[in-house]
């Protein structure tokens, strides 16, 4: 196989899972009822469209690749109480619908659906999926992940309270194989295709953009490069994205997360003094943040460690924004300077917080990152 064709059916049915959840969330989030959203052990939300979103791209990879891993977010646990048939009803109907458009298929894609099996016997898109199977393509999201063979890590909202108050939020679908990512697909139903158009406001790149610039697909392949399409376009449509090339780190900008239990942002603003940095943090929910640096509306992405840095990132949270990132000429790593190792399984328990910058000044930034850390008496992190 040459270079230029390596995970091309992967990639494929990558974009095509995302846009159909891309188009679900959507849909959900003009309906959406505080009803339909579930507090989680840990109290963070779980939505109809999170669980809705994992069945669907769940689906979508099973019919294809019917014998690979997926580390996805979600489990059906909640689901099955009594009390949740108004959910489990939401979510039959939502991803059947879902699965039944007829979503822009690329070639490559209805080809390989035609000759497979297992897309014939299970045969989505002619006849609706039960419940149960629905609550199973959920659970196929239960994978241990690991160092060997193929696995898809899900996260099917990234970014849930972001999407919850009408902010930032993306479905983030990765391709690993031995433990490295090979295929990273972001979409993004509320960032514009080009924030330029959209100066900076309210805190968000591109704020100011109009509904119908709304909806940008990520994508990219290990070797092969970044870019970025609108979600409900051709895939001729696609464009190259690049990093800023940075010359003085003292005119950057940086995001960081909204939320300050998810990332300090106390040691993310002393990171920014050591560097000169003097714009203002631009805080946005979700890997929306590798996707917006991935193509030069900013910088810098922090997420430093909050306390003692006991929370493990997770590797949805991360696996296709860091691809896409480090295709587009970044360099992701944790505070110390570790490239992030997902092969550990469903968190990322060898690193510590995550550090992406242009490669040409991520040892700059980490310096920095370790001068704050010491300053604040956490250098043992
Ligand atoms: N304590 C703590 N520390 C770090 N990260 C945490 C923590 N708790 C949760 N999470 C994960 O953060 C994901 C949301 O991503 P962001 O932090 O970028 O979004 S936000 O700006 O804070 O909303 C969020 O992803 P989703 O649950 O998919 O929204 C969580 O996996
Ligand atoms: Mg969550
Ligand atoms: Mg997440
Ligand atoms: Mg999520």
């Amino acid at each position: 196989m040459s270079s230029a064709a390596a995970y091309h059916l992967e990639r494929q049915v990558a974009i095509s899972a995302v846009t159909r959840a891309c188009s679900l969330t959507d849909k959900v989030f003009r309906n959406l009822v505080t009803a339909d959203t579930v507090t989680k052990k840990d109290k963070s939300p779980v939505t109809v469209g999170d669980y809705s979103a994992q069945a669907v791209v769940n689906t979508v990879i099973a019919s294809h690749f019917s014998a690979d891993a997926i580390v996805g977010e979600e489990d059906s646990k909640d689901l099955r109480n009594p009390e949740a048939k108004n959910l489990r009803d939401q979510i039959v109907k939502l991803a059947n619908e879902a699965l039944a458009s007829p979503a822009q298929e690329c070639p490559a894609v209805a080809d390989a659906a035609s000759k497979s099996s297992e897309a014939a016997s299970q045969a989505w898109g002619t006849q609706d999926l039960s419940e149960e199977a629905l609550l199973a393509a959920i659970d196929r999201g239960n994978a241990e992940g690991g160092r060997s063979g193929r696995c898809w890590a899900l996260d099917p909202i990234d970014g849930t309270k972001g999407f919850l108050r009408g902010g930032q939020y993306a479905v983030c679908l990765a391709f690993m194989v031995d433990g490295e990512v090979q295929v990273g697909v972001i979409g993004c139903p509320n960032l514009p295709h080009d924030a330029s158009s959209a100066k900076p406001k309210e805190g968000e790149f591109g704020a100011g953009a109009k509904r119908n610039d709304l909806g940008t697909l990520f994508v990219a392949v290990k070797g092969q490069g970044a870019f970025q399409r609108p979600i409900q376009a051709e895939s001729d449509s696609e464009t190259a994205i690049t990093m800023n090339k940075i010359s003085s780190l003292s005119s950057a900008s940086f995001c960081e997360s909204v939320e300050a239990g998810h990332s300090s942002h106390g040691t993310n603003a002393r990171i920014a003094e050591l560097l000169g940095i003097t714009a203002e943090p631009v805080r946005m929910d979700s890997q929306a943040k590798y996707v917006s640096i991935a193509r030069g509306d900013g910088d810098v992405y922090l997420r430093l460690p909050v306390g003692d840095g006991s929370y493990q990132e997770k590797i949805w949270d991360h696996a296709a924004g860091s691809l896409i990132v480090e295709e587009a000429g970044g360099r992701v790593s944790d505070i110390r300077g570790r490239s992030l190792d997902f092969g550990v399984g469903r968190t990322l328990k060898d690193n510590k917080g995550v550090v992406a910058a242009h490669r040409d000044v991520h040892d700059q930034v980490i310096r920095a990152v370790g001068q704050a850390l010491e300053e604040e008496g956490r250098g043992n992190l």
